[in-house]
């Protein structure tokens, strides 16, 4: 008990010592460690004899290669997992092929991943380009959508889920924030709606629909690539965060970030006159460190994100204006349709809900969720 208690204060010494930016705390799933490989190698002197001053002295021997051994290892965030290799990036940008130690594979828990995209990994450098992660640090802000049983974490460790659309080309369609919202709601991520282009358009139309969200609480900007508006209010919101972007092709991601960050050079693409569809530009996950802190995470796994993960429900209690009458609807699994004495019906009725919001509701447990699941 008191040896491992040892060890891990050592380890958060360590660690505060080495690894300035990760968070005390970060180390919980340390499988791999320089530490746990030395007491494997030094079990049987330890365990056999019960001497206590040699086991100290073996303690310590171990303690001071796991020291040796965690000096070797590199500090980098996940980019991209795929199977059993991750693209991981380095501090000052350097890129490296991992693979993942094994005995963190086979200690991942109910089919998680032992390694995902926005992970803090601890990895032996083998080559210039390649390496294997040793250890992950714990995460916060999971991003994940579960499908047929199975949860995918997309991404890790954020703090924001910016919400990208756009009033123009294509047109502003609430239905889809309201679903990024939903998203960010179940993972409990702070979601951030952005509404650009608004140099396309007269933005009186827009006030009432940016007011309905900024009175259900969430934060809404109105921006610019084009003309530069908003783009240093965002600029000092994303500041020292962890921000996964959210939305349609063509809305004016890479655009915006490309603003916010003066030199980024993403491709930016155009958008598609094919119904207003667009295809996404970018098709592989990247990692962009902000200039004085924080990181903005793309990956087209969260671009294309769909409401696979949400029944239908769950999704009223996720709508934080649907939520307070649904427990005084006549039937407790009521989906607020067709029901008889449904609350949340009479309160669209009488204007306590917005019926857009309502409607798009509607539409989203109609078209999406009811159809997926029958
Ligand atoms: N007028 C105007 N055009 C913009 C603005 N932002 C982006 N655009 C244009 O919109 C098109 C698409 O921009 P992108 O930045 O590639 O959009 P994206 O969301 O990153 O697209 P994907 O990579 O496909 O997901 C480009 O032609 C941009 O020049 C803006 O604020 N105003
Ligand atoms: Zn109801």
């Amino acid at each position: 008990m008191a040896k491992k208690k040892k060890s891990s204060k050592q380890r958060t010494d360590f660690r505060k010592h080495h690894q300035g930016r990760v968070r005390q705390g970060d180390l919980t799933r340390d499988f791999a460690g320089g530490k746990e490989l030395a007491d494997l190698s030094h079990g049987e002197r330890v365990s056999g004899k019960g001497d206590l001053t040699r086991k100290r002295t073996v303690i310590a021997e171990s303690e001071a290669d796991a020291a040796i051994a965690e000096a070797e290892l590199m500090t980098g965030r996940v980019i991209s997992a795929h199977g059993l290799k991750s693209k991981v990036m380095t501090d000052d940008g350097t890129m490296y092929e991992c693979a993942i130690r094994q005995v963190l594979k086979s200690l991942s828990i109910d089919g998680r991943s032992a390694v995902v995209a926005g992970d803090h990994v601890w990895f032996r450098a083998q080559s210039p380009q390649d390496g294997m992660i040793e250890r992950v640090g714990d995460r916060h802000g999971i991003i994940c959508r579960t499908s047929r049983g199975q949860q995918h974490v997309i991404v890790a460790n954020i703090d924001y889920l910016l919400i990208i659309a756009s009033a123009a080309q294509p047109g502003l369609k609430p239905v889809l924030i309201d679903r990024f919202l939903l998203t960010a709601k179940q993972c409990d991520v702070e979601p951030v709606i952005v509404i650009n282009k608004v140099d396309l358009v007269d933005t009186a139309p827009l006030q009432p629909i940016i007011g309905a969200y900024a009175a259900l609480g969430y934060r809404v900007l109105m921006t610019s690539a084009e003309s530069g508006m908003g783009v240093d209010y965002l600029r000092e919101l994303l500041h020292g965060k962890q921000t996964a972007l959210a939305g349609q092709s063509g809305v004016g991601k890479s655009s915006l970030l490309n603003v916010v960050q003066p030199g980024l050079g993403l491709a930016i693409g155009r958008v598609s006159t094919d119904n207003d569809k667009g295809r996404h530009t970018t098709t592989s996950s990247q990692l962009i460190p902000l200039a004085g802190g924080g990181a903005v995470f793309d990956t087209p796994g969260i671009r294309q994100f769909q409401l696979w993960d949400i029944s239908a429900g769950e999704v009223a209690g996720l709508m934080p204006d649907v939520r307070p009458y649904v427990s005084a609807c006549r039937y407790p699994n009521c989906l607020h349709l067709s029901e008889d004495d449904c609350a949340v019906k009479d309160a669209v009725a009488d204007g306590r809900i917005d019926a857009r919001r309502y409607d798009a509701y509607c539409h989203l447990l109609e078209d999406d969720l009811l159809t997926i699941t029958r």
